[in-house]
């Protein structure tokens, strides 16, 4: 079929398809208020359907694959869509779903000779892919059309054109679903099996949110009816963040999904008992001076986030959980005694499964219930040794305090216990400052974690937890998290060499999932960079070089832009010459968006300074107030971690800024950039520039 007719054939059907979605979303009425519950649950399937027609309205489908399955007289083209529909008054499918186990070829064929396969609820089915083509359709208009493969025309394999015109595009402030360009090594990742803690280590721009986003949408349809959007959780690292993220779930028409910060997260939960501390002033010491690599390893956050120390807590909860059970029987009038043995039973066997201080309640309930039926029975009705029993009851509750997570945790770390566990000023210092009701961030992975062991969740089980970002993460943090779960089922990802924050995070992923049995964590690597030109991976894997030989280059795929920059300019012609570029840049017209990263806050503050008194105006974001409104914006290095731009400038990378300790975070803000970066620098290069 000529390219014409092929394109004409599209329109047709995309016309048909748009116009059976129409009449159905017509045929639906309108909404059910009323009381009767049964019309509530036809009301609710009838909502969720319409949402479904609403999606395929505006984008019926974004590709095709022709499959011949084995046996078969004929293939069969079949359409994916974000959302499966079937045709008006049939079963036959007009769009499949893009989580739907046949879609799964439309990711996973990449060309050849060999019988295409994917894995359904049946089996293994194979057949033959015979076109693969993807299409870009807004409402009912077909805007393009590619054929990355046809059979008998195939070149070498399946070709990339139309995920680098995606790629090439101009992005603003929010990340965006990838359903039409999944790649094989992400799909993977995505239709993994839920029960299993997922490690990704991925290289910047590798996909690892969009992909953990897309793997959520994937598991809510693939475990329909098993698990529930309200039992998944997503932990980011800041609010900006989440903000920036909080499109794509949408996109993919899943709602209801908590997106959080450890840090919120855990506050609620602790009850806000306990407040956070600002982390501005832990962030200005380890980013606005260079610090030694010994430093970073005997920090408090690297302590307080150790398996160690969680494994002495451990020990604390063991000895508490042990004086539950008195060593005597209670005996609280002549005459009467409940053994211990028997108390030993009711606490072991009745209430095995439930937390600490659950336990504890329930044993001085059932104790109590145990001395009044004594009295009744015995009949004892004087007064006197009535109060006399009723004494020595609240004498036995007494012996065994109840204690909240921050009682507990404070009391562990007072005095000569506290320097047990952590070195005594820093156990002094997190002691007083919990007598004031404040904890910082390091704090609250042992807090959630005595909370939990003490008070229990509150709240179901979580289905599936995404943790973004983990290389900042503690083994502490992961442990208090493992507690939230009846199973492991988790995606965590991050990449090491974006481990910026090492005074907190971990150096090699093996200290989180060595946390969980061999059988139950899987590992996945992601080496292929999408955010970046070919010219700005180049010269990122360049800067992470300088971080010594365990790197690992990001690889591009191939899309060649403008050359990377990087311009000497002197003290004084600093400020001038980085308004100049940055207007250059605007009055090109190409970029929604553009970052000027500095090294520091204070830097920020100065870039933004220099760019208002050239009349440039720009959204400054600081650790106090971190908001991404897309535009021109000017962020330090390190609260620019999981953004992306459509230009960077790093506004000095010289060697004053950036020591050779500091590779990450050049690293980080490099990698920021799409289409263009460039960077200016007073006086010499930072060594890491080569
Ligand atoms: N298969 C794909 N098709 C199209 N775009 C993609 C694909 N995979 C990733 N991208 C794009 O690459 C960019 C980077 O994705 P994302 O932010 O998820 O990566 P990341 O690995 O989390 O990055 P970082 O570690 O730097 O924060 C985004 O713009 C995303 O849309």
């Amino acid at each position: 079929m000529s390219a014409q007719s092929a394109y004409q054939a599209e329109e047709t059907r995309l016309a048909e398809a748009v116009e059976d979605i129409k009449g159905q979303l017509g045929g639906i009425g309108p909404r059910y208020t009323g009381d009767d519950f049964t019309e509530q649950m036809l009301d609710l399937q009838r909502e969720e359907r319409r949402q479904r027609l609403e999606i395929a309205r505006k984008e019926a489908y974004f590709g095709r694959i022709d499959f011949q399955e084995e046996g078969k007289p004929a293939p069969l083209p079949l359409y994916i869509g974000k959302a499966g529909v079937a045709r008006a008054g049939s079963d036959e499918l007009l769009v499949i779903d893009w989580r739907a186990p046949v879609a799964s070829l439309f990711y996973s064929f990449s060309g050849g000779e060999a019988p295409a396969t994917y894995d359904s609820p049946d089996g293994e089915i194979g057949g033959t892919v015979h076109l693969k083509r993807n299409l870009m359709v807004r409402q009912k208009e077909l805007l393009r059309l590619v054929d990355s493969f046809v059979r008998g025309q195939e070149e070498d394999a399946v070709t990339d054109e139309f995920l680098l015109y995606r790629l090439g595009e101009s992005k603003d402030n929010k990340l965006r679903d990838i359903v039409s360009t999944i790649q094989q090594e992400q799909d993977k990742i995505i239709r993994a099996d839920k029960n299993l803690a997922l490690f990704i280590q991925g290289v910047a721009g590798s996909g690892k949110t969009t992909v953990a986003l897309h793997r959520l949408a994937f598991l809510l349809y693939q475990y329909a009816g098993r698990i529930r959007s309200e039992r998944m959780i997503i932990f980011a690292p800041n609010r900006m963040f989440l903000d920036y993220i909080s499109g794509v779930l949408p996109e993919l028409g899943v709602g209801d999904i908590v997106q959080t910060t450890f840090a919120d997260w855990a506050i609620e939960l602790l009850e806000r008992e306990v407040m956070l501390r600002s982390p501005v002033e832990t962030l200005a010491y380890w980013f606005e001076q260079p610090h030694a690599e010994e430093e970073y390893a005997a920090a408090s956050g690297r302590l307080k986030g150790s398996a160690a120390f969680k494994e002495a807590l451990d020990g604390r909860l063991a000895e508490l959980e042990a004086s539950l059970l008195p060593a005597e029987p209670f005996e609280p009038l002549p005459g009467f005694q409940l053994t211990v043995a028997k108390m030993k039973e009711w606490h072991e066997t009745d209430y095995g499964e439930e937390s600490i201080m659950r336990r504890r309640e329930r044993l001085v309930s059932r104790v109590k219930r145990w001395l009044e039926s004594e009295l009744k029975q015995r009949g004892v009705a004087d007064k006197k040794l009535r109060s006399k029993a009723m004494a020595k009851l609240n004498a036995f509750s007494k012996r065994i305090p109840a204690y909240s997570a921050p009682q507990l945790y404070r009391k562990l770390l007072e005095g000569k216990s506290g320097a047990q566990l952590l070195p005594a000023p820093l156990a002094k210092a997190t002691a007083a400052r919990l007598k004031q009701g404040e904890a910082e961030a390091e704090d609250l992975a042992p807090l959630v974690y005595l909370h939990i062991r003490l008070h229990g969740l509150g709240r179901p089980f979580y289905d599936h937890i995404v943790i973004d970002e983990a290389q900042d993460y503690s083994p502490f943090q992961l442990e208090a998290l493992r507690l939230c779960q009846q199973q492991p089922s988790m995606t965590v990802l991050g990449d090491l060499q974006q481990g910026i924050h090492a005074y907190a995070g971990i150096s090699d992923w093996s200290e989180l999932s060595g946390r969980f049995d061999e059988g139950s964590a899987g590992y996945f690597e992601l080496d292929r960079s999408y955010r970046s030109t070919t010219e700005i991976i180049d010269f990122a894997n360049l800067v992470l070089a300088g971080m010594g030989s365990a790197v690992k280059p990001a690889v591009p795929v191939f899309r060649s832009g403008d050359p990377v920059v990087l311009e000497r300019v002197s003290a004084d012609g600093w400020a001038p010459r980085l308004a100049a570029v940055v207007a250059d840049w605007q009055r090109e017209g190409r970029f929604q968006t553009i970052a000027v990263i500095g090294r520091t806050e204070r830097e920020c503050a100065d870039i933004h300074a220099a760019l208002e008194s050239a009349g440039i105006e720009a959204a400054l974001v600081h650790a106090r107030q971190p908001a991404y409104g897309g535009g021109l914006t000017v962020v330090p290095a390190y609260l620019s971690k999981g953004l992306e731009f459509d230009a960077v400038l790093v506004a000095d990378a010289s060697a004053e800024a950036y020591g050779a300790a500091d590779a990450k975070l050049l690293y980080v803000a490099c990698t920021r950039a799409l289409h263009r970066l460039g960077l200016l620098h007073r006086g010499e290069p930072a060594v890491l520039l080569g």
